[in-house]
């Protein structure tokens, strides 16, 4: 699992370890991941030139003591001091080690630019003479000291001129910005220093592929297929027959031991056509309801709920959400579709992704999952999970569609509601990561690589 903690919570955990150890040992400790970090990236230290941007606090001394140990490695160092408070051990640890400490000389062409002008104790917006440093270095690889300068840590959200690193090296344990988006898409690869931290409950984790495996529902050897969970699909129109296709692609990848469809009788035909498994109404563990299910979609949610089962509420059913509030359901809203649940504008949840997502989860009392390149799940009092699987090419028309009928898989299967809609959007990235290959795919290729990802899981 990767865990990610608020500001708070890091200052806690480095007063208390602080107490325990020498002076300067932490930022030692930071310093010389942060040094092979910029090392690994540049191939080595040898005749490389590198220019610190540094601030006044503690950031600024990471970044001053990392360059010390790349000069001894026989790197040119330079460090812009924004401050004239700046870490004074940090300065003098630079000149001795042979860099030099000045406004940079302007002919001069960079490798590699370490960001050490705020951490965690930054506010933003950057002040002008920080923003003006980072548009002299543009084009320059930034490698970002603990988060890059300009975000914000807490919230993941931007605010003004920011770094746009290539790698971020952190401490201790990662921050909310390093998983929630828009900031994460500015960390680059983000690098893990550990220092010794004793951390609490993570205020936002990610699932790792280990953890994915040990929360999958695995059949034992006297499985049958209705004690593995029958999963229902009401999704899909005469308008819409794609989306009934794409639902009932993602039910039936095999994580449940059966599937069901209730819908239009012409896209009743397609779906038995193209999945011959698939059969007709009953008693199911679990409902996927809404797409495409044009103005049949409050009928079909009613109808859902009246079975008294865990739901997954998608796309049209979203506009009736409020009948699956306080049910173990998960809402599987993008950007768009959130905003209208909220009265917000698509822009604000965008651009505060994470504030929506547990707003939502508090005003509809669900499992809220929120698609984006980081799908968000949200859940109140539990940790919000990020989804860090995937690529690009999965923004596709239909993939949506299969991810809903994936989680009524996993739902349907036994998996409480938070565990199906994080287990399930990683899963969902793995497929479509696998299935892409670097190039572009349809959503249906992403139900095709469900089995192989989940095989994988367990070899
Ligand atoms: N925690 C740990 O376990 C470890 C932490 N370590 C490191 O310490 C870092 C935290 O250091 P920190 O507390 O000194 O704060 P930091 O982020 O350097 O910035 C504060 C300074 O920035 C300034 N400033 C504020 N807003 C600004 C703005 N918008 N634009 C421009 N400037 C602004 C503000 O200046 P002032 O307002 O006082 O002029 C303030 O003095 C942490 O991220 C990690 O790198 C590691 O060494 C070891 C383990
Ligand atoms: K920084």
């Amino acid at each position: 699992m990767i865990r990610a903690h608020t500001v708070e919570q890091v200052r806690e955990a480095e007063a208390t370890l602080l107490a325990q150890l020498p002076e300067g040992a932490l930022m030692q400790r930071a310093a010389y991941g942060l040094a092979h970090a910029v090392l690994d990236l540049l191939g080595g230290g040898y005749g490389r030139r590198v220019l610190l941007l540094v601030g006044s606090g503690d950031n600024g001394g990471d970044a001053l003591y990392a360059g010390a140990v790349l000069a001894r490695r026989g790197a040119y160092v330079e460090a812009w001091l924004l401050s004239d408070r700046a870490h004074a051990a940090g300065v003098a640890a630079l000149r001795r080690a042979g860099g030099r400490v000045g406004p940079p000389q302007p002919s001069r062409s960079w490798d590699v630019v370490l960001d050490g002008i705020v951490g965690i104790g930054g506010r933003p917006p950057l002040r002008d003479d920080a923003a003006a440093a980072l548009e002299a270095v543009a084009g320059v690889p930034v490698v970002a000291v603990d988060i890059p300068s300009g975000v914000d840590v807490d919230t993941g959200e931007l605010a003004g001129p920011h770094v746009s690193a290539a790698v971020t090296v952190t401490f201790g344990t990662h921050k909310i910005a390093h998983l929630v988006d828009p900031a994460a898409a500015e960390c680059g690869v983000v690098h893990l220093v550990d220092i010794g931290l004793d951390l609490p409950e993570p205020a936002l984790e990610a699932l790792q592929p280990a953890d994915v495996a040990a929360l999958l529902p695995v059949p034992g050897g006297q499985a049958q297929k209705y004690a593995r969970g029958v999963v229902g699909v009401r999704a899909g129109s005469a308008a819409y027959p794609g989306a009934a296709l794409l639902s009932v692609a993602g039910a039936a990848s095999g994580l449940a031991g059966m599937v069901r469809f209730v819908g239009d009788p012409t896209v009743q035909d397609r779906v038995r056509a193209a999945f011959p498994e698939v059969v007709g109404d009953g008693r199911v563990q679990a409902w996927v309801v809404g797409s495409g299910s044009d103005d049949s979609a409050e009928d079909a949610l009613r109808a859902a709920v009246d079975d008294d089962v865990p739901l997954v509420v998608d796309a049209d059913a979203l506009a009736f959400a409020d009948l699956a509030s306080g049910r173990p359901a998960v809402l599987t809203p993008h950007a768009g579709e959130l905003a209208a649940m909220l009265g917000a504008d698509r822009a604000a949840v965008e651009a505060r992704p994470l504030h929506h997502v547990r707003e939502a989860a508090d005003r509809y009392a669900a499992t809220v999952l929120l698609k984006g390149r980081h799908t968000l799940v949200a859940e109140r009092d539990r940790p919000v999970r990020a989804t860090t699987s995937g690529t690009p090419w999965l923004a596709t028309a239909g993939a949506g569609d299969v991810l809903g009928g994936l989680v009524g898989a996993l739902l349907a299967a036994g998996l409480a509601p938070y565990d199906a809609a994080s287990v399930g959007s990683w899963l969902h990235g793995a497929a479509a990561t696998f299935a892409s290959r670097g190039g572009p795919i349809v959503a249906g290729d992403v139900a095709r690589a469900l089995p192989v990802v989940t095989a994988a899981l367990h070899p």
